[in-house]
Order: structure tokens, then sequence, then C-alpha cells
């Protein structure tokens, strides 16, 4: 089967792998610039395992986004450092961190955000555009997109498809460059139970591949999936 074949190469080339690919020490993000400072994080501590889910809890505007962008390199910390396999962010220029979030981290933002005149296929392959690698992962794109149950949606456009499905192209389109950290921001929201519960399916399948989960929800489902949780106060 194809999800197989994807599986066993991912776990031939993440067995190498450092097995905690992404670690958050002593966060504290602050925003100055409101009427008080904002403290949305003291001193957060996560260390994020291979082939682990990992969801961060919390109501709106606890800061589970904050989190996840700093987890990513998109946004440095006010304090505290961010280790990816071991190496500190402080240590590296912003090109070097870029070249590593390619390799390392698929992110998939609120929405998951596509391009509307593209194919779900070209939607996935996108990221592969900047190092000339579209042909070569044309095969690696239709399979993930099997992964996701999009087998046979891969030439919808995105307004074809529904708001889960869409959802279901991003996950695809942020594991196209062997991505072996997969950072998704409310998943589920917006979507009926039945597609939630599609997304928790395809996030958990993604785990079994060696690849790390990193979720911001409030979905109890979600939640109760996931291999470890904080809840952000
Ligand atoms: N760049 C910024 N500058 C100032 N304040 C910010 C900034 N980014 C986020 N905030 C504030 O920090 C708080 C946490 O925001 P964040 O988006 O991290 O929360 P969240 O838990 O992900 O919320 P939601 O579930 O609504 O997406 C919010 O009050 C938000 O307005």
């Amino acid at each position: 089967m194809i999800e197989e074949r994807l599986t066993r190469a991912a776990i031939k080339e993440r067995t190498e792998d450092h097995a905690m690919p992404v670690e958050l020490r002593g966060i504290t993000i602050r925003y100055d610039g409101g009427a008080e400072p904002l403290v949305i994080a003291d001193d957060f501590d996560l260390g994020l395992e291979a082939g682990t889910m990992h969801c961060l809890a919390g109501r709106s505007g606890s800061g589970k986004t904050s989190i996840l962008t700093v987890a990513a390199g998109l946004q440095q910390p006010t304090s505290g450092e961010v280790f990816w396999q071991g190496d500190a962010l402080s240590t590296m220029d912003d090109d070097e961190i870029s070249d590593r979030r390619r390799a390392l981290i698929g992110y998939v933002d609120q929405g998951g955000a596509l391009i509307d005149g593209m194919s779900a296929l070209e939607n996935v392959l996108l990221p592969a555009v900047p190092d000339g690698q579209v042909e070569e992962r044309t095969e690696m794109a239709k399979d993930l997109l099997d992964l996701v149950g999009l087998g046979r949606r891969m030439r919808h456009r995105p307004g074809q498809l529904s708001g889960g499905e869409r959802q279901r192209v991003a996950i695809a389109r942020a594991l196209i460059l062997g991505t072996k950290v997969l950072v998704v921001d409310e998943p589920t929201a917006n979507l009926d139970r039945e597609q939630a519960n599609k997304i928790i399916h395809i996030l958990k399948d993604t785990t079994q591949d060696g690849i790390a989960v990193l979720v911001a929800s409030h979905d109890q489902e979600l939640i109760k999936a996931a291999d470890s949780s904080t809840k952000m106060n």
C-alpha cells in the first residue's frame, strides 16, 4: 500500500534522527506596546519527542500560537532557548534558521492557507519550487495526498474542496520536504466532528512515521488523542 511505502522510507531515514527534534527551555514571551506588558508564557519548558504528538491546549488568547511560532523559529522568545536537534537557535543566524527550518519543520497555520488558482497537487508541491524539486517530489506529493485521503481529488482547486479537505491538503504540503516536525495551529477549528476526527487520525498516523507533531487546539478529542498535552493559562 502507498502508506506503507511512505512509512518505511520515512522510518529508515528517521531512525538516525535526534530523539528530541524540538526542545524549549525556560521560554518567556512578553509583548510590550499595550497599556501593560503582556506575558503569555513564563519559564515554559517542552521536549517534543520524535514519533509523538503534543497538544498545547487552552483558551483563545492563552498563547498557543505564540509558542508554536517560537518553536518553529518564526519568532524569538523574550528569554529562554529553543533547540532544534540539540542545537540552540541563538547560535544561528537568520539564514541558517531558515535553511534548518525548511529541512526540519512543516508549519500549518490556522486555516492552512492554500493558493486558490492551483490544484491540490500543485499546492502540495509549492514548497519544492524554490529548490527546483517539483518533478522529483511529484510522486511523493501524490502519496501524501493519498495518505490524507485525497488521492482522487488532487486535481481539484481549493474552492472545490471542503474546509476539512483543504486542511488535509495543507498538512500534506507541510510534509512534502520530508519534515520531521509537523507544527499545526487549530487544525480542527470550524470543522464538523467527522472531518475533525479525520484530521486527528491523520496526525496520529503521521507520528507512526516517526514525525513529531506539535499542535495547538482546544478540541477535547484532539487533546485526548495526543500523547501529552500542556494547558496554557
Ligand atoms: N506580535 C504580538 N504583539 C502583541 N501582542 C500579541 C502579538 N501576538 C500575539 N499577541 C497577543 O498575545 C496573546 C496570545 O496570542 P496567541 O495568538 O499566541 O494566543 P492563542 O492561544 O493562539 O489564541 P487563539 O486560540 O485565539 O489563536 C493574545 O492576547 C494576543 O493578542
